[in-house]
Order: C-alpha cells, then sequence, then structure tokens
C-alpha cells in the first residue's frame, strides 16, 4: 500500500492549525497508488485528500503540479482543487515532506473500461489539453524519449532475467525510436499518465481526473498515445479496436487531431509503450520483493509494444480518424 509515512494526530492537528477546516474528525491512510502517501480526512468541514510527497516527486516541481490543478480545476476541468491555508498557500510541511490537501472526489476507477467510457476519457483529454493551453509554468518531461536509453541502461543491462533477449529487443525498438521520433507537432501540457486508475467514474459517467504527477509539457497526441496503450487492449493484451476507435473519436470530438499527428501516432504509441515498459522494468528489478509496493508488470507492455510495432498508418488500428476540420 502507498503510505510510506506515518503521521500521528498530533502532527496533523498542528498542520491543520494553518488551515480552515476545523475540527479533525478522523483520518487514514488509502492503501492505493504508489508513489505519494496519500490520507483521507474528514473534518467538520468536508472530506480532503492529504498528500505527502515522497521522494520520487522532485520538491522544485510541486508549484507546477498544483499550480496546474488550480488553473484546470479554474477552467471547469473536475480534478482535485488544492485547499489554500489560511495564508493562501497551499503546500506544507508534515512528518518532515511537503504536504497539501485537495477537494475529494467523488468516484471511481474502472478496472473494466467500456469503450463509452473511453469515449469520455478521450474528450476529457482534449478538454484539459485545451483547458491548460494558457497555464504558465513548464516542466519538460523527465521520461520522454531522450530519457529512455539512460533508464534502460539504469536496469545495469539485467533485461533478460525477465524475458530472454528482453534486452536486445529494447535497444533495436530503442534506436528506431530515436531516430525517428517527431517535434514540431502541437504541443501543451499533457497529463502523461492517463491510466484507468486515474479516472473516476460515477453511474457510468466520468466524474474526474487525478494524479496529475507526471504532468509536463510534451506532444498532445502522445498523451493519446498513452491513453490508447492504457485503455484500448484487453486483459489477455490484445487490441481492442471499438474502444480505440472511441478514444480517439471522444478526443476528436473536442480536439480534432492534424494531419501530421494522425502520421505519426503510431510511433507515438510505439513511444508510450516503451516508455511504461522501461520504468515497470526498471521498477521490477530494483525494488526489493520485500517491498509492500505491488510492482506492476514489465511483460504486459513487451506484448503491447510488439503489436505496436506491426501499425504502421492509424488506418491499421483499424481506427477512422478526422484530419483537422
Ligand atoms: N482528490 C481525490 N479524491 C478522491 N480520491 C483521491 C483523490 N486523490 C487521490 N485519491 C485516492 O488516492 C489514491 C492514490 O492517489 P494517486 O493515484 O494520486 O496516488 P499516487 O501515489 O500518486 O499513485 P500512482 O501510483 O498512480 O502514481 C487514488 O486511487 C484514490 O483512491
Ligand atoms: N501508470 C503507471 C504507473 C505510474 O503511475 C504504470 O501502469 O506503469
Amino acid at each position: 500500500m502507498a503510505v510510506y509515512t506515518d503521521v500521528t494526530e498530533p502532527d496533523l492537528s498542528a498542520f491543520l492549525e494553518r488551515y480552515d477546516l476545523g475540527r479533525l474528525l478522523s483520518y487514514k491512510g488509502i492503501a492505493e497508488g504508489v508513489e505519494n502517501s496519500n490520507f483521507l480526512l474528514r473534518s467538520d468541514k468536508g472530506t480532503f485528500i492529504l498528500t505527502l510527497y515522497e521522494r520520487r516527486v522532485a520538491r522544485g516541481d510541486l508549484p507546477f503540479f498544483i499550480g496546474l490543478m488550480e488553473h484546470l480545476a479554474g477552467r471547469g476541468l473536475s480534478c482535485p482543487l488544492p485547499v489554500p491555508a489560511r495564508d493562501g498557500t497551499a503546500l506544507g510541511e508534515l512528518a518532515g515532506r511537503p504536504a497539501a490537501l485537495f477537494t475529494f472526489l467523488e468516484g471511481m476507477w474502472t478496472r473494466h473500461p467500456l469503450a463509452a467510457d473511453c469515449r469520455q476519457v478521450g474528450a476529457a483529454m482534449a478538454r484539459m489539453h485545451l483547458a491548460a493551453a494558457d497555464f504558465p509554468i513548464r516542466r519538460e518531461n523527465a521520461l520522454s524519449v531522450g530519457a529512455w536509453r539512460p533508464l534502460y541502461e539504469a536496469c545495469g543491462g539485467r533485461a533478460d532475467e525477465v524475458a530472454a533477449g528482453l534486452g536486445e529487443e529494447i535497444q533495436t525498438e530503442l534506436g528506431k525510436l530515436e531516430a525517428a521520433w517527431p517535434s514540431g507537432l502541437p504541443a501543451g501540457v499533457i497529463h502523461a499518465d492517463l491510466f484507468p486508475d486515474n479516472v473516476f467514474f460515477l453511474s457510468g459517467e466520468l466524474s474526474g481526473l487525478i494524479d496529475f504527477y507526471f504532468a509536463c509539457n510534451d506532444l498532445l497526441a502522445y498523451d493519446l498515445a498513452i491513453a490508447l496503450c492504457a485503455w484500448c487492449f484487453e486483459p489477455d493484451q490484445s487490441f481492442n479496436v471499438t474502444k480505440g476507435r472511441a478514444l480517439l473519436g471522444g478526443y476528436e470530438s473536442v480536439r480534432p487531431l492534424e494531419r501530421e499527428e494522425v502520421e505519426v501516432f503510431p510511433l507515438l504509441a510505439r513511444g508510450a509503450a516503451m516508455r511504461f515498459l522501461l520504468t515497470r522494468l526498471y521498477d521490477w528489478l530494483t525494488i526489493p520483493d520485500t517491498s509492500f509496493v505491488t510492482k506492476k508488470d514489465p511483460l504486459e507492455y513487451l506484448r503491447k509494444s510488439r503489436f505496436l510495432r506491426t501499425i504502421e498508418s492509424v488506418g491499421d488500428y483499424g481506427v477512422d480518424v478526422r484530419v483537422g476540420r
């Protein structure tokens, strides 16, 4: 479970004195998530999420993440809204960690997404891209194409422990991605991790997006390619054309893709599969089995990567796209 840091009641009460939240009624750790420690907290004023930022989140990035959520919520996107302390600041310190409070979002994530869910996710992502267009802070993508080879090298030549021949397969694919990776396409703030566990639904309606801690500036279509990998494959890792069509159609109902984005989309999807293959591989090889973190399976993304390498044009997915308008 992801509660790395214990929070004592006196420490929490002292932290909350900076806020106007009334009396603390209860708090408990939330098991889900990997990166940070999250607590569900109830006070006289309602229910909140308390996040303690752990070591993988750089302190210098917190103004970007928190400012982005404020910005998006201010433009009507349903996402956690940072709760300011009485002095107007949203970021404090608790148990030696940077910490912030957020509004609680109703809803649950879905373990079995339907095509209708994918459509809503696509539309919500496009709305997010448009809403973030005038967000003034920049954050480079620390996990874009230039970071993949160093990440592979940090695995210390141990990829073949996970699957025979994996090291060579990754290096060949990395070479192709590095040589062909595009620039000059529409870019802006992307979520960069819009997986099913970061999207809430309530009675079949998308109720909000969470976990903006990989958000950064990058190609907008790359965000959509990440979502294609995360939402449009079945548990046996076969590609679901109906879901792919729904995701891209949902996106284009809000922001039609440009011709260049469509042309390069299959490559972006291969890159997305490589990014998650590599981060999972690194975690698989470096996080001790005794840790309470559930490691995610790198081979899921190897299978997706292999499928995506067979695709040459968006039409090969069985998906129609409207190019521009
Ligand atoms: N604003 C919110 N409203 C309701 N629940 C929330 C909110 N923020 C977080 N949660 C809950 O906390 C869990 C973990 O949150 P989150 O995904 O942000 O953590 P993380 O450690 O950054 O996870 P990840 O491993 O996905 O990066 C979510 O699955 C959800 O149950
Ligand atoms: N969504 C990532 C985990 C980091 O949030 C994965 O499935 O590998």
